[in-house]
């Protein structure tokens, strides 16, 4: 079972409070964004901020920077003060093409043999913000072998749509779709984007419903509040192992009489239906890790 990537959990990287506890709300990632949520006035204080908590603060968790697009001003810059520090994961915002993976990449790799770090073990991400962005997935998703996730940024995909956002999200029902085939072909994860009402919580959990039954793998967050929400959500229930125990059961005895189906409650149980049932266990078993 790979890593799990259920909360993503976003703050802004010149908030040193918000670093400080960033590790205490129990998200499987913390982002600390250089991006959108920090004024080009902060940039520089941001990067500093972020590299010192890295390097000095342990978190429980993964811990992600949100840089700036490559060609911005501040990407490089970004890139050049965090490395050092080695966050897990560097996340590109607004990827458009396997070009601007493979820039960033190449700067991962010298930072990694300055500084005496393992080629490849600074991992990567990249989020969809663009519908030229989403007709690249797939490329951008296979450019590097640092490649571990990509996640559709909504807010910025929907003024690129020219729309407005809906309570249910229609909106982004093909975009989100076609973002899960795209990670699925690429054998990455797939993350959702921020629910941008933090005290919306029903609207939250109807979201991260939704995407929990297109495929994704977790969603990016924006508030610790959310996160036990998508946890509860993506954590199998009681119901489920036990349904999926039962399937593993009849189908290994239905193996040992030399029988390749067999019915659980009237249902059909062959190789697939085994295959989703082993995947409960697993996730199960690294919940409770
Ligand atoms: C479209 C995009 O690009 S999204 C990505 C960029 N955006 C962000 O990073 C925004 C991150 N989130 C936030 O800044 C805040 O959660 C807000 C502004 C949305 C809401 O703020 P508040 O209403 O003050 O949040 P709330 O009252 O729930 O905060 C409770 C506690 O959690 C902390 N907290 C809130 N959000 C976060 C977060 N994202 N990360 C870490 N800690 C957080 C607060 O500091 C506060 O701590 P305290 O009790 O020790 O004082
Ligand atoms: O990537 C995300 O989840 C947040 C974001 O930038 C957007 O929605 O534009
Ligand atoms: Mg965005």
């Amino acid at each position: 079972m790979e890593r799990l990537r259920r909360s993503m959990m976003f703050m802004p990287g010149n908030n040193p409070a918000m670093l400080q506890n960033a590790g205490i709300y129990g998200a499987d990632t913390v982002i600390f964004d250089l991006e959108d949520a920090v004024a080009v006035s902060e940039k520089d204080a941001a990067r500093h901020l972020v590299h010192n908590a890295i390097k000095y603060l342990k978190y429980p968790c993964e811990v992600a920077v949100r840089i700036n697009h490559i060609q911005t001003p501040y990407g490089l810059e970004d890139l050049k003060v965090v490395l050092p520090a080695k966050p897990d994961l560097i996340r590109l915002p607004k990827a458009e093409s396997a070009r601007d993976i493979e820039e960033v990449d190449a700067i991962i790799t010298e930072a990694e043999q300055t500084y005496g770090f393992a080629v490849g073990s600074i991992k990567m991400m990249a989020a969809i913000e663009t519908a030229k962005g989403l007709m690249n997935a797939y490329q951008i998703a296979t450019a590097s072998p640092r490649m571990v996730a990509l996640a559709i940024g909504g807010e910025d995909f929907i003024a690129d749509l020219r729309t407005t956002r809906s309570k249910e999200g229609r909106e982004l029902f093909v975009a989100r779709s076609q973002l899960l085939l795209a990670a699925r072909a690429a054998g990455v994860m797939a993350i959702d984007s921020v629910f941008t009402d933090v005290n919306d919580e029903e609207g939250f959990v109807a979201e991260t419903k939704l995407i929990k039954e297109l495929g994704f793998d977790g969603k990016s967050v924006i508030n610790p509040r959310q996160i036990r929400l998508v946890h509860q959500i993506f954590t199998p229930t009681e119901k489920e192992i036990e349904h999926a125990k039962r399937i593993l059961a009849a189908y290994n005895e239905a193996l040992a009489k030399g029988l390749g189906v067999v019915a659980v409650n009237g249902k059909m149980i062959d190789t697939p239906i085994v295959q989703r049932a082993e995947r409960v266990l697993a996730y199960a078993a690294a919940v409770k890790r």
